[in-house]
């Protein structure tokens, strides 16, 4: 409910999408929240406006979302990010924008998946126990971009972790051989992406050391596991001005 105790006007850009039709099923079967503004590609984004919208959810494509969400900031309606693509720079320009409007907060998530949300959680405290660590993220063929969004982040929390418990580089001899057969590097941990037709959005972190491994993996089977994550991030946003990075600041995870 919003503070007047009324359901949250909730808009959903890139409605039309895969996960944004789930969202937008979400949002209109919750007690709490109200959808009030479906915007897709080609629509006018002013929609959110006219409606009322409190809370934007945005679903759309890296290209796109820094348009949406600087219109978004402007007009004082918080915003719950789903879409990918979000560095440094990207992150620096939000909390620019955001500085000339307070009051408005911003969650960007790389993953709303609970189970996701745990796994990179459990790899940052296991990963300076090991040796070695690497990433792999398996997703659908029509996905964007790569490494998927979830793997990056993974990655730099792993790297975070090693780096305050003073851990080794990781061990690799490799000296010849084709490019890219030893996937990205992402502050120093190698990230492979798989495409393959059938997947929905999947990932391993491998760890080892001598004579041991460890796999955690996580798999998002169908795109309802991001709606729970969505709906706790547009109940939460009004209450969290500024930037947030990560669903799990959101989380009492303990
Ligand atoms: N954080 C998380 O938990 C998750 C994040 N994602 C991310 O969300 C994003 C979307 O994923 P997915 O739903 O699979 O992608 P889809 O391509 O299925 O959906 C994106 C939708 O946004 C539309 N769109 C494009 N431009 C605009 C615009 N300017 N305004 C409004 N709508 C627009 C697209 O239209 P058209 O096709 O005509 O261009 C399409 O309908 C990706 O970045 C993906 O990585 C996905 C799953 C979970
Ligand atoms: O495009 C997807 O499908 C997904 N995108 C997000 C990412 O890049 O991490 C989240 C999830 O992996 C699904």
């Amino acid at each position: 409910m919003s503070a007047a105790g009324e359901p949250i006007k909730v808009g959903v850009l890139g409605a039309r999408g895969k996960v944004g039709a789930e969202v937008c099923r979400a949002v209109e079967a919750a007690d709490d929240t109200e959808l009030v503004a479906s915007v897709d590609a080609g629509d006018d984004i002013t929609a959110l406006n006219a409606a009322g919208t409190e809370v934007v959810v945005d679903f759309t494509h890296p290209d796109v979302v820094m348009e949406n969400l600087h219109h978004c900031i402007q007009h004082g309606i918080h915003a719950v990010v789903g879409t990918t693509g979000f560095d440094r720079g990207r992150l620096d320009q939000l909390e620019a924008w955001l500085a000339d409007a307070p009051g408005v907060g911003v969650l960007i998530a790389p993953n709303f998946s609970i189970g996701a949300i745990l796994m990179m959680r459990f790899a940052a405290q296991a990963a300076p126990f090991f040796e070695s660590v690497e990433v792999v993220e398996l997703h659908h063929p029509d996905k964007a971009d790569a490494p998927s969004g979830t793997a990056g982040r993974t990655a730099e929390v792993i790297a975070a972790a090693r780096r305050d418990a003073g851990s080794a580089p990781m061990p690799d001899a490799t000296s010849t051989g084709l490019d890219g057969a030893r996937g990205a590097d992402v502050d120093g941990v190698r990230v492979h992406s798989l495409r393959v037709r059938g997947l929905v959005a999947h990932q391993e972190v491998l760890l080892g050391t001598a004579g041991e491994t460890l796999t955690i993996r996580h798999d998002s089977l169908d795109r309802v596991s991001f709606t729970p994550g969505v709906l706790a991030g547009v109940r939460a946003i009004a209450d969290h001005p500024g930037l947030t990075v990560g669903l799990d600041a959101f989380l009492d995870l303990g």
